[in-house]
């Protein structure tokens, strides 16, 4: 099967899971990372799931899923221990236009949740497409190690510095060059940085003409 890999927006979108137990939690928990506007519906819930709700960072809804639940949602996530609810949620999903993944329920699914690998803005998702969730961990689990800890915060650092060029340079080859070069070297918050200074001096040689600038 091939699937389309994509990164989404999902601030402040709505978002229903359906199903308030350990599986749950952990798509809630990828949902928030993304900033998504969460609404669970489930008549129990575990307490990590209730303590969000009680500290306002999701809406809970003590009660069974009902069709009609997925109205104006951008996603859902079916994840409760009975597979014809699960199926259902899809059904909704389907005839609704929303995308839906049923957890561990490929066929019922529109989208899979990825292995990842995190530091900061930098994200490696894997998929096998579900041939082999335990190969996507077990792959997470070997470049989670191999990745330096600080890779975020150096992320953060270079596009920052990546703004100050093109907000300096016109957009030309000599600038895609630069900017593959400082994507070489660490870049330092220190004003002194040798990045920083070879960015500045390249942006006195390279001046933005009037008309652009
Ligand atoms: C990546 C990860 C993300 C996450 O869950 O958030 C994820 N599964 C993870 C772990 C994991 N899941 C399972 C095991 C036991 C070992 C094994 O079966 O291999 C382990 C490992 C373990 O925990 O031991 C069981 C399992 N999973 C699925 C089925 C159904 C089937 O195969 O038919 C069954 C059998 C259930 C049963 O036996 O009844 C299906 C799916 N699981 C997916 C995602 C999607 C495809 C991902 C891909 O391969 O690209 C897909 C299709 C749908 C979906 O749920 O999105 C997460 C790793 C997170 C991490 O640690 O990094
Ligand atoms: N936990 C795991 O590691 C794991 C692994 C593979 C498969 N599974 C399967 O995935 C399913 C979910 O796992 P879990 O550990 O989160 O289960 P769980 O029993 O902890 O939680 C199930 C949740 O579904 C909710 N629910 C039940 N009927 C509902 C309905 N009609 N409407 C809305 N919510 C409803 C329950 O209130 C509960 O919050 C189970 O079937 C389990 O066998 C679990």
């Amino acid at each position: 099967m091939s699937l389309f890999p994509i990164f989404l927006k999902l601030t402040g979108r709505p978002c229903v899971v359906i199903g308030a137990g350990r599986l749950a939690e952990s798509k809630i928990e990828s949902l928030r990372a993304a900033e998504a506007a969460i609404t669970v519906i489930a008549p129990r819930a575990i307490d990590a799931i209730a303590e969000r709700a009680d500290a306002g960072e999701l809406i809970l809804r003590a009660r069974p899923y009902v069709e009609g639940d997925l109205a104006g949602a951008f996603l859902v996530v079916a994840a409760t221990d009975d597979p014809a609810v699960n199926r259902a949620v899809f059904a909704e999903a389907t005839a609704s236009g929303v995308l839906c993944n049923a957890v561990d329920d490929p066929p019922f699914c529109d989208f899979y949740f990825p292995s990842v690998v995190r530091r900061g803005d930098l994200q490696l998702a894997i998929s096998t497409a579900g041939n082999s969730p335990a190969l996507a961990q077990q792959l997470r689990k070997e470049l989670n190690e191999q990745l330096p800890l600080d890779l975020g915060d150096w992320l953060a650092d270079l596009g920052n510095l990546r703004r100050e060029v093109v907000t300096a340079e016109p957009l030309n080859e000599s600038r895609r060059l630069l900017l593959h070069q400082l994507a070489q070297r660490h870049v330092c918050a220190y004003d002194q940085c040798p990045s920083r200074l070879l960015a500045r001096e390249h942006a006195r040689t390279n001046p933005i003409p009037m008309e652009k600038a």
